[in-house]
């Protein structure tokens, strides 16, 4: 667990920002998504949860790695580049972790979504718009929604896109093509409402982190799992949530608890842990209009 948590969750910019300060809030958010523990199956600060070929110092290498590209991509947003200057842009930043981290997929589905969303507000801003969840998700869909609905339609050869394929689930690009719904109407709405309730930004992540588990067709859970695993997986969250989530008096101790069962069968929800570090740059943009010192 972290030894020093902020009561509410870090200070969020104006709802403005400038393509560095949006690229910025990026990487900080995956850190917020790292240091989170327990975090069940997951990669953390202090252990590999069900994975054997990567740890913290992979994720910091690789978040070095690509410190560059989350604002690069927000410019390119900015200057309403099409999609496929993002396409390049977003294989780019594959190529820089995949050096980092020796061929390690660390962030792959984070610089997809992370990185989409950034070009989305990039756009926004420089159309002078306030960054809100709303005009976020209507920039994003509006702009390349088309392109994203075609990439959706092609066979992936990665192991997520394939397990989604196989097993009819909706796959990462198709979650994009939609305006990430389960991002927007899952994982925002329980970070708001974890932040308003005064709980504290680690029990709010981990609450949040649940709620998407339960609903999101991991493809990560499909891949490892297969349909069983990620049925498994949602059925554990659900029955969390029941429990009272993270703010129960035992929730800590429960998290862990399905932790072990996870790594018992190797699951990871990597799909979900994108989502959530895209709810905590949300909350660092402004964006999710909960600031510290306004929860009540
Ligand atoms: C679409 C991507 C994510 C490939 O997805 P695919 O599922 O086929 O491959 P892979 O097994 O590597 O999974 C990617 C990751 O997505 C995340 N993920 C899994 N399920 C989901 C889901 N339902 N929703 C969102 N993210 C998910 C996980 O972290 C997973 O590991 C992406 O790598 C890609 O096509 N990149 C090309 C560059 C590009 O087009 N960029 C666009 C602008 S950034
Ligand atoms: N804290 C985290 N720990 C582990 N995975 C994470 C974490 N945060 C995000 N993820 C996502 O999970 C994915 C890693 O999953 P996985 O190890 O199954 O990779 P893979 O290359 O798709 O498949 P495999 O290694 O099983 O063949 C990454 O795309 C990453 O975005």
């Amino acid at each position: 667990m972290n030894a020093v948590q902020p009561l509410r969750g870090p200070a969020s910019t104006p709802a403005t920002a400038a393509p560095q300060s949006l690229g910025r809030a990026a990487t900080l958010a995956l850190y917020d998504e790292l240091a989170l523990s327990p975090k069940p199956g997951l990669v953390t600060l202090s252990d590999r949860g069900s994975h054997e070929d990567m740890d913290a110092q992979t994720f910091m290498r690789s978040l070095l790695a690509l410190r560059g590209y989350f604002p690069r991509i927000a410019e390119l947003g900015a200057a309403a580049a099409p999609f496929d200057a993002l396409e390049r842009c977003g294989l780019e930043a594959e190529a820089r972790m995949a050096r980092a981290t020796g061929g390690i997929n660390t962030h792959r589905g984070a610089i997809f979504t992370l990185g989409l969303l950034c070009a989305a507000a990039g756009a926004l801003g420089n159309s002078g718009h306030a960054l809100d969840a709303s005009g976020l998700r209507a920039e994003l869909v509006e702009r390349w929604g088309g392109a994203l609905h075609l990439r959706a339609q092609k066979v992936s050869v990665l192991p997520g896109g394939r397990a989604a394929w196989r097993h009819g689930l909706r796959s990462a690009s198709a979650e994009a093509a939609l305006g990430f719904p389960v991002l927007f109407e899952v994982a925002l709405p329980s970070l708001a409402s974890a932040l308003r309730r005064g709980l504290a930004w680690h029990v709010a992540r981990l609450d949040t982190l649940f709620h998407v588990i339960a609903v999101l067709d991991d493809a990560n859970l499909a891949h490892r799992g297969g349909l069983e695993g990620l049925r498994f997986a949602q059925a554990e969250a659900r029955r969390f949530l029941a429990d009272g989530g993270a703010a129960a008096p035992d929730g800590l101790a429960r998290a862990e608890a399905i932790g072990r069962a996870f790594v018992s069968r190797r699951l990871s929800p990597g799909g979900a842990a994108d989502m959530l570090a895209a709810a905590c740059w949300m909350q660092r943009i402004g964006a999710l209009g909960v600031h510290i010192g306004q929860a009540t």
